[in-house]
């Protein structure tokens, strides 16, 4: 969908931004451009739209050379959202949304339909905020703005040029989340610089980490990770790039454990012996439609036989906390930690109604070095294989 061939930016007093660039991001493709101040990100996402021209090389979009086509038509087709995202201040939030819309010959009727959907899409209610001014609104939202305004006129490709660094760590993540649930919705074709590599973990569906002006490494995310490609590419992810994967590494059937599993209406008696047989401290408690109630410990089975309990559901404590199969590593990780768990259920992504096991943390802790190996001798995780040091 945008190909770079051989491209060279130089600038007039001399500086080499952008060095022989060749790559390509696919029709629906997210690639995030990372890399430190000055390495030319913004130099190679700016030649998409014409801002800035190339020296040398060509660039196509859909398969047509850019250079060939007026700039101003090109934008049209191309969404930009910018730190600063330059809203029109004297313009309400739905007329700024409606902007693009209007200056392609829309009827004003239809460009604001179309701008009060868009600003739903980004989870702002437009009888809330339509009729506000863009100093009514915080930085987050005004964010949320201009990515609305971006994808008004439906283009197929988006350029994103830092779009949340100028928010807090918390506001940040909240619209990366939203900005991915939107993306697996619209499936732009999206460039997206940063310099913060765990947004571009977080977001591309490939990563293309830059140094000085050339692409050092361009693969998913995962691989970046696990096996950089040059030293420069590892001391840019960090040392604590093991501890970064976990966001992108996922829950795998395989990865759970199996602990013993009662229902409601089973007998407290019958749980009590089935723990001591298998030799469990707990088990997990499931209701009649075998949805995840909560757990039931060894010692309150044993303890309440006796003491006119009769039913598991007499002794069982809830657990509301669950992950679906395919979360992340990082949201087990999260969850455990929020409610002082030393396990989380995991069940069927889809449904969520199926009790699939459930994950300790040092059955995580195994997923991550599993998949760690599995990217360097290029295998799948389950053939991965991995040496403990054995636990106390
Ligand atoms: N108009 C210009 N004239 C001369 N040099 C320029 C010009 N614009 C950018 N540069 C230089 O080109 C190089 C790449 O700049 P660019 O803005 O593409 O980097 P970047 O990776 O986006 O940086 P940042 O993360 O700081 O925005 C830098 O050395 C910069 O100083």
């Amino acid at each position: 969908m945008i190909r770079f061939e051989h491209v060279t930016k130089r600038y007039a007093d001399g500086t080499t931004a952008v060095d022989d660039l060749s790559f390509e991001v696919a029709e629906g493709e997210l690639v995030t451009l990372v890399g430190p101040s000055g390495c030319g990100k913004t130099t190679t996402m700016k030649m998409v739209n014409r801002l800035i021209e190339p020296t040398s090389g060509r660039i196509l979009v859909d398969g047509e050379d850019i250079a060939t086509v007026d700039p101003v038509r090109l934008r049209r087709r191309i969404g930009y959202v910018i730190q600063q995202v330059g809203l029109f201040p004297h313009k309400t939030v739905l007329e700024n949304t409606a902007a693009v819309p209007h200056l392609l010959g829309w009827q004003r009727k239809r460009a604001r339909e179309r701008a009060a959907e868009l600003l739903d899409l980004v989870g702002l209610d437009p009888s809330v905020y339509g009729d506000r001014y863009p100093d009514q609104l915080s930085g987050g939202q005004r964010q949320r703005v201009g990515v609305a305004r971006a994808l008004a006129a439906d283009p197929p490709v988006l350029l994103m040029d830092e779009p949340f660094g100028a928010v807090d760590p918390v506001v940040r993540e909240h619209l990366q989340t939203e900005f991915l649930r939107l993306q697996s919705q619209v499936r732009k074709t999206v460039l997206f610089v940063t310099h913060d590599i765990e947004e571009a973990v977080r977001l591309g569906d490939r990563i293309a980490v830059y140094g000085n002006g050339r692409i050092e490494q361009l693969d998913a995310p995962a691989a970046v990770l696990g096996a950089p490609a040059t030293p420069y590419v590892a001391d840019f992810v960090g040392a604590d790039r093991g501890l970064k994967r976990l966001s992108v590494t996922t829950i795998e059937a395989g990865d759970l454990e199996q602990p013993p599993v009662v229902h409601l209406d089973d007998r407290l008696s019958e749980a009590a012996e089935r723990l001591d047989l298998e030799g469990a401290r707990w088990a997990v408690v499931l209701d009649d439609s075998d949805r995840l109630h909560g757990w039931i410990s060894a010692e309150a089975a044993q303890a309440a036989a006796g003491a006119g309990a009769v039913r598991v559901r007499d002794r069982a404590r809830r657990m509301d906390a669950w992950l679906p199969l395919g979360a992340s590593l990082k949201q087990a990780f999260s969850t455990m930690l929020q409610h002082d768990a030393g396990w989380i259920a995991v069940l069927d992504g889809e449904s969520a109604d199926h009790f699939l096991g459930v994950l300790t943390p040092a059955r995580l802790h195994e997923a991550l070095r599993r998949s760690i190996e599995a990217d360097a001798r290029g295998r799948s995780r389950s053939e991965a294989q991995v040496e403990t040091v054995p636990g106390l």
